[in-house]
């Protein structure tokens, strides 16, 4: 487990920073609930969530193009720009957030102003992948959940919100999200502080993380 110590000098700069809770696993494993789950606890409290998904890059390929592109591979984020972005954060800058379009598979031209918080929730599937990354990071989680079941999750919420067929879904699930979740998702999980077993409905390991947000608020107070 790492030591987190907060209200005090932050090994990174020597002073005190925004603590960022990375949270990752494979698609539909749970992130986006867990990470959320934890957001709504802390209501009113300076926090913020950030997705790995918004720093997808950018792209001048037409959309017939677009869609064959492989999104599951670490070279389709722009992981310097998140890096950049979450050290302004650190800095307690505010950044300009760029916002992603998963049913025109681009980038949006709209940026969304986000503000710096004292705790950053990170969410995504390759968060844990660079170094660079993990090292800004002071709680790392893993939402461990089986192949299949994120499977069926990742069907029923394409259709829904993705604008996706069930065709589509299989065939991307085949040629790129399961090779590239077993090549480059799942070898991160080493890098865990916890491992959270089937993630959004996992109330003990929600609570566990909470309490320790809760003692890392009240330590900044004091
Ligand atoms: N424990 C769970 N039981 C049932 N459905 C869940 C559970 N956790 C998440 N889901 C659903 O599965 C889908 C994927 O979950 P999400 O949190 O978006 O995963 P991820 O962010 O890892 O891709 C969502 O529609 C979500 O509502
Ligand atoms: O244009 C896109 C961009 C991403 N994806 C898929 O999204 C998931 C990551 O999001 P989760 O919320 O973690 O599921 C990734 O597996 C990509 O395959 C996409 O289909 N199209």
């Amino acid at each position: 487990m790492t030591m987190i110590d907060l209200g005090s000098e932050h090994p990174h700069n020597g002073k005190k920073r925004p603590i960022v809770i990375g949270v990752t696993g494979g698609s539909g494993s749970g992130k986006t609930t867990v990470s959320r789950a934890i957001f709504d606890e802390f209501a009113g409290h300076s926090l913020l969530m950030l997705q790995e998904d918004s720093y997808y890059k950018a792209s001048t390929a037409p959309f017939s193009e677009r869609k064959k592109i492989n999104y599951d591979h670490p070279l389709a984020f722009d992981t310097d720009l998140l890096i950049e972005q979450l050290q302004q954060l650190l800095r307690y800058e505010s950044i300009d957030k760029p916002v992603y379009d998963y049913k025109d598979h681009n980038r949006s031209k709209n940026v969304v102003r986000q503000e710096p918080k004292d705790v950053i929730i990170l969410e995504g599937i390759l968060i844990l992948y660079d170094p660079r990354l993990r090292d800004l990071m002071d709680i790392k989680v893993y939402v461990d959940t089986d192949d299949d079941i994120r499977l069926i999750r990742r069907i029923k919420r394409d259709m829904r919100e993705r604008g996706r067929s069930l065709d589509n879904i299989i065939n991307q699930y085949l040629a790129t999200v399961r090779p590239m979740y077993h090549q480059f998702v799942e070898p991160t999980k080493r890098y865990a502080d916890i491992i959270i077993p089937e993630g959004g409905q996992n109330q003990v390991a929600i609570d566990l993380l909470v309490t320790k947000i809760r003692d890392i608020f009240a330590r900044q107070s004091r």
